[in-house]
């Protein structure tokens, strides 16, 4: 069936706009400055980021591992295609590149008020990075972000993995549509943290997308991916952008919640500066992650 238009108003765009990355983002450097430098970023800089997601009342992403789930309704679901016009990235990981197969563009109608006989998709689309570091999804040239880029309709992806030498294969693919594998060592302590699996350190992740040219990037999920961010690497994040939808998965969903990391008698992130936006049926909520 085809999608309805995704229109968002000027209106609700400016309530946003104090969450988003200003629209020429400078490199920032490790430290949270802002730098109006214009040369090369160098290895400490950093993108804007924005954890971007849409949650039940019980904290779920998703029904479960592996199954798609739609959260948003069409006002809250054009809000997320308005803030994939405003970053210059937009990443998942490869559970959600496995569950899902997204195409991680841009439909937003651009054409507010119109017949709507015709749409006007935006023309600035998002990056896609997969953080995929042991090369466990298995895409094809018909997978739908490859099939986006290829007719024009959004970016190839480029693959954040630990693999120093990937599937030939593979590379001809993504390659061909315009994308690449940026590969990347293992962060120092990983072996102890999550039981022998090797990680890939968030800092490093987001200094190797500045180092493509890419100011500010969206993180979108799926759990595992959020619940890192919010832990303790919450640092990193700039902005914080849920979509809550008025429903309840059940138990044995996907859920956003960190491990309490530090001091189990305190919670372990909390926002400051919150703007609650209904649209539609649902409720976003925008605040900054409290240091
Ligand atoms: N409602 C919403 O807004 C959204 C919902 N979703 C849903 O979320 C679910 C997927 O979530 P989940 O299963 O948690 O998967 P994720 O998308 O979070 O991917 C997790 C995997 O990514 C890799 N990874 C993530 N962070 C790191 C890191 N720092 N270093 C190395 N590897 C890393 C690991 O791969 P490996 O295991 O190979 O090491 C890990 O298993 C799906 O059902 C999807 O539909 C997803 C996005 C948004
Ligand atoms: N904002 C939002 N609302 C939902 O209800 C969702 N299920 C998601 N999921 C995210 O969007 C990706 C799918 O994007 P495409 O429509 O295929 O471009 C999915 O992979 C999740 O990252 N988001």
């Amino acid at each position: 069936m085809a999608e309805a238009p995704l229109y968002f108003s000027a209106a609700d765009r400016q309530r946003l706009e104090p969450h988003l990355p200003p629209p020429q983002t400078s490199s920032r450097t490790s430290s949270h400055s802002q730098a109006t430098d214009l040369s090369p970023p160098s290895c400490s800089a950093l993108p804007f980021v924005s954890l971007t997601f849409a949650t039940s009342l019980d904290s779920a992403l998703s029904l479960g591992p592996g199954i798609r789930t739609t959260l948003s309704g069409p006002q809250s679901k054009a809000m997320t295609h308005y803030l994939r016009t405003r970053h210059d990235a937009i990443c998942v990981g490869v559970g959600t590149a496995i569950a899902d197969d997204p195409g991680l563009n841009s439909r937003l109608d651009t054409d507010e008020g119109s017949s709507r006989n015709t749409v006007s998709v935006t023309a600035h689309q998002p990056r896609p990075i997969i953080i995929d570091p042991r090369l466990r999804w298995d895409f094809t040239a018909q997978s739908k972000v490859m099939r986006l880029a290829r007719e024009g309709k959004g970016l190839a992806p480029y693959i954040v993995t630990l693999q120093k030498e990937p599937p030939v294969q593979k590379k001809e693919i993504l390659e061909g549509v315009g994308g690449k594998f940026i590969s990347l060592n293992a962060a120092h302590d990983d072996e102890e943290k999550i039981g022998g699996t090797r990680r890939l350190d968030w800092r490093a992740i987001l200094s190797a997308v500045r180092q493509e040219g890419l100011r500010s990037i969206m993180i979108e999920g799926g759990a595992e991916v959020i619940n890192s961010l919010l832990g303790e690497e919450a640092n990193l994040v700039d902005s914080v952008i849920v979509t809550i939808a008025p429903v309840w998965l059940g138990r044995g969903g996907v859920t956003v919640s960190p491990p309490r990391t530090h001091n189990v008698n305190r919670p372990v992130a909390r926002l400051s500066d919150t703007m609650w936006m209904p649209l539609g049926d649902d409720v976003v909520l925008c605040g900054r992650i409290a240091r």
